[in-house]
């Protein structure tokens, strides 16, 4: 039985005080959840919110790392740093890295092996534009953005990596994919999985969908069979709405 894992991916938004307010509020209202609950945020909260959650079920996540462990790389973070101020995920090739900071197929792969060398947990993102899913390549994107990122890793460690798969079409822009369209493709990606590593890993894997999920969609979405949680920008940002999600 694979845990669910609701993961807030609050990109570049929140401030310390508003951060520690949201995670005090959603911590009081969590209980024993059976959900794994992950709050990826910028990097100057990671350590507030990391203090902010201890005893708590919320773990904090970084957006972003460098494959590196250190060097003259100005403006960037590495492994073990984000592991310094408490981060346990790390979130690895999110399309608007893709989209605006060159993250190409074979930086996910040396940020994958870097973060699972130091101990983070990587949620590895994948998914089609709307030009590629309108030409009908979907499969072969996804397909070569996972085989590319899992170059290389271990059976052990691909089965703790998680994948999310966002289409980038669905981004922000409210147009959700269907339950249905969300679950074909991650099956697929789960077949891509126990064709590299057979049927234990891929049993295990946590695949999440991304994009546009809100608390009116969200149980849908986490019924379908492949899908074991759900990776949110916007409807992070609000403490109800993040906990309706959680609480799908
Ligand atoms: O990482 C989260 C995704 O980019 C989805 O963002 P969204 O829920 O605002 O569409």
């Amino acid at each position: 039985m694979r845990k669910p894992i609701i993961a807030g991916n609050w990109k570049m938004h929140m401030t310390i005080e508003s951060g520690k307010a949201f995670v005090k509020e959603v911590a009081a209202s969590l209980g024993d959840t059976e959900v794994e609950v992950v709050l990826c945020v910028p990097f100057t909260l990671i350590q507030p919110l990391s203090t902010a959650a201890e005893g708590t079920p919320v773990k904090i996540a970084a957006q972003n790392m460098h494959y590196e462990d250190f060097g003259a790389f100005t403006g960037e973070v590495s492994a073990d740093m984000l592991k310094e101020v408490g981060a346990t995920y790390v979130v690895i090739g999110h399309s608007e890295r893709r989209q605006y900071f060159n993250e190409t197929d074979e930086t996910v792969n040396l940020k994958l092996k870097k973060a699972h060398a130091s101990g983070l947990k990587p949620i590895v993102c994948c998914g089609e534009t709307l030009e590629e899913r309108e030409a009908g390549t979907t499969e072969s994107v996804v397909k070569r953005q996972v085989e590319a990122a899992f170059e290389g890793i271990s059976p052990e460690l691909a089965a703790e990596t998680v994948v999310a798969y966002e289409p980038v079409w669905a981004i922000g822009t409210g147009r959700t994919a269907t339950a249905a369209q969300a679950q074909e493709v991650i099956a697929y990606i789960r077949s891509l999985v126990e064709a590299k590593y057979g049927d234990e890993v891929s049993e295990e894997m946590r695949i999440q969908y991304g994009g546009s999920v809100k608390p009116d969609n969200v149980e849908e979405i986490m019924n379908e069979v492949d899908i074991d949680g759900a990776l949110v920008g916007g409807a992070s940002l609000k403490p109800d709405s993040f906990l309706s999600l959680v609480n799908f």
